[in-house]
């Protein structure tokens, strides 16, 4: 088994006439995040520490603030896709700590339901999901949302039988049909730590 962590960070100003959205969840407050999709601070951090524990990249290499399809876009597809990318690299959640730091809300009213969102979405346990926030005493800073989070992944082993296919298959419809078993593939599918695949099996070429 190996371990990777990763880390992120995001930040965004608020700005009133929009809704706040932090961590999948409509927070009852008179303005929301300002960004080019809806701004959830949390969501993006974790989305980086996501890609960052398998070296892929960062949010903004998939999820460019130029282009006009993540206008607006809600956050969680950016979760997803992090999430798929460290399925295809073969490891799962252990467990993933954050800080928000900002000066309104009070997140710990709201703690509760934050964890068990943020869980939802993750697909895995509120007990492995840390959320703590912290007031940003002498930065200056009243008027922006800052989010950061690490995560500890762990490799997943594949199911025998589709590991030694995979090793022999010779062409590509045997290796789609690999492809096909292992996202059918119930088990692996919970030991990825997510709730359903993401896309149609039946789109695979
Ligand atoms: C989620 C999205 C959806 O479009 O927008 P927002 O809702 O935050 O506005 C973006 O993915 C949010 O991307 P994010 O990564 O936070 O944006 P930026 O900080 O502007 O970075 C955009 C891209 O520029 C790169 N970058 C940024 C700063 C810098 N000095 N050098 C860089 O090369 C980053 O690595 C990233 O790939």
């Amino acid at each position: 088994m190996s371990l990777r962590i990763g880390y992120g960070f995001d930040s965004h100003a608020f700005k009133p006439g929009v809704p706040l959205v932090i961590g999948g969840l409509k927070i009852d407050h008179p303005e929301g995040l300002a960004g080019h999709s809806d701004g959830d601070v949390l969501l993006h951090a974790i989305t980086d520490a996501l890609l960052g524990a398998v070296s892929a990249g960062d949010i903004g290499s998939f999820f460019p603030p130029s282009d006009q399809r993540w206008k607006n876009a809600d956050s969680s597809i950016f979760l997803a896709t992090a999430l798929e990318e460290i399925a295809v690299a073969g490891y799962k959640i252990v467990n993933i700590d954050t800080v928000l730091v900002l000066a309104k809300p009070k997140i710990v009213p709201i703690s509760g339901e934050l964890r068990e969102r943020v869980a939802e979405l993750l697909g895995v346990k509120p007990g492995e999901v840390g959320i703590k926030a912290k007031t940003p005493e002498g930065l200056n800073q009243d008027h922006v949302a800052v989010a950061h989070c690490t995560v500890l992944l762990e490799s997943v082993a594949a199911p025998e039988g589709l590991a030694r296919m995979a090793a022999t298959a010779e062409t590509e419809d045997e290796l789609n049909a690999v492809v096909k078993g292992l996202v059918d593939e119930p088990r692996s599918v919970s030991a990825l730590g997510r709730k359903l695949p993401t896309f149609d099996t039946n789109d695979l070429t």
